[in-house]
């Protein structure tokens, strides 16, 4: 029968999916040291008794891991991908292996190794040589005290030979270690310079440089998101176009840079008069759009005298106290007989002609 891969991987969650793979894939080069094992039993090097102990002890590690890792508990941790833990575990269990061993500790020896290298993927080198520190220690310890038992199951030799091998093989292990580390911080900051440059391409495509109000485009894929969402709904929705007066002129008095700082200015007090759900854009130079979804005709012209008056009634610091903005607003009723949304918007653009 097949498992789906849902039940086994979490799916919703890559970094736990990742974690939970690197941990089968460990899990994977136990059973084979496991089934090794097997052929020690039948060389006569491992009785069976501590074959089958040291199977349920591997297959309780991993189960209690696995179910640390798909119940999400290990999130609780310092380190959450538990790599200190399952290095932590490898280490005894090689220990506990290699004393129960007769012989031939070499060949297992090389699979622990191999469980040993997945700390590079997460460790940096001075925890890897931690690490191998401890596993020198582990082998030592698993060693001598088969010496001191058991003397004639240990060749004195091959041990210093392994210890000789495994030695070598920390410092070469806390390169790798510090090179795959430097590797993922490259990595993280590559990704974090991406999902910058996305926001930014995400701003430039939406949104108006100058006044960081919504642009022309993405005001009118809001009216017409904001339109079929009425019509299913059954809602009125209204639009107030807004052009700035003499505009040509402020510029020409008091320079386009100040023009700018009106247009940034008049964008910062409409965004502040009108509701978070209502929609606000730059339609063109000095003309605005407004989007009201939910709002009958008369609260359209509330809100477009409200609008008209945080442009009008209050001063522009660049310009003179006596010198006030002046503009024209005009409303209207999206309908559903609207062959689009541009007919409503003319529609209010010429009535700002007629106010
Ligand atoms: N400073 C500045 N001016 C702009 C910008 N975009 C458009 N304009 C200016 O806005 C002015 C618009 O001119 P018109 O369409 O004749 O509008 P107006 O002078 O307000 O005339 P009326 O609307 O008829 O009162 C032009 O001078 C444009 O250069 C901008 O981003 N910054």
């Amino acid at each position: 029968m097949k498992l789906p891969l849902g039940m086994v991987l979490p799916q919703d969650d890559p970094r736990q999916s990742l974690r939970v793979r690197r941990f089968l894939l460990a899990a994977t080069v136990y059973a084979l040291a496991v089934a090794l094992m097997g052929l020690y039993v039948r060389q006569g090097l491992l009785a069976v008794p501590e074959w089958q102990f040291l199977s349920l002890v591997v297959l309780l590690v991993n189960v209690g891991l696995y179910v640390l890792l798909r119940s999400g508990r290990n999130e609780h941790f310092v380190d959450p991908s538990l790599t200190g833990l399952q290095m932590f575990m490898v280490c005894l269990l090689m220990g506990i292996t290699m004393y129960l061993l007769d012989g031939g500790r070499g060949g297992l020896l090389l699979l622990f190794l191999v469980l040993l290298m997945f700390g590079v993927l997460r460790l940096n080198a001075p925890q890897f040589t931690a690490l191998g520190g401890f596993a020198l220690f582990c082998y030592a310890l698993a060693v001598g005290a088969v010496w001191h038992q058991r003397p004639d199951a240990f060749n004195a030799q091959v041990e210093l030979l392994h210890l000789v091998a495994l030695s070598t093989l920390v410092p070469c292990g806390g390169f790798f270690a510090s090179h795959v580390s430097q590797l993922r911080r490259l990595l993280r900051d590559r990704q974090i310079d991406l999902q910058r440059a996305r926001e930014e391409v995400h701003d430039l495509r939406v949104l108006d440089p100058l006044t960081g109000i919504s642009n022309r485009s993405a005001i009118i894929a809001f009216l017409d998101q904001e339109r079929q969402r009425a019509e299913r709904l059954g809602q009125p929705l209204a639009v107030i176009f807004i052009d700035l007066l003499h505009f040509k002129r402020i510029n020409r008095d008091y320079s386009h840079a100040i023009g700018d700082e009106i247009l940034r200015e008049v964008a910062r007090r409409l965004r502040g008069c009108v509701r978070d759900i209502d929609g606000l854009g730059r339609y063109g130079g000095e003309e605005f759009l407004v989007v009201l979804p939910d709002a009958a005709d008369e609260e359209a012209s509330r809100v477009a005298q409200k609008l008209r008056n945080c442009i009008e009634n209050r001063r522009f610091a660049p310009l003179p106290a006596t010198q006030r903005m002046r503009c024209v607003l005009g409303t209207s009723m999206l309908r559903s007989s609207d062959a689009d949304i541009w007919q409503g918007i003319e529609r209010a653009r010429i009535d700002t002609e007629s106010a």
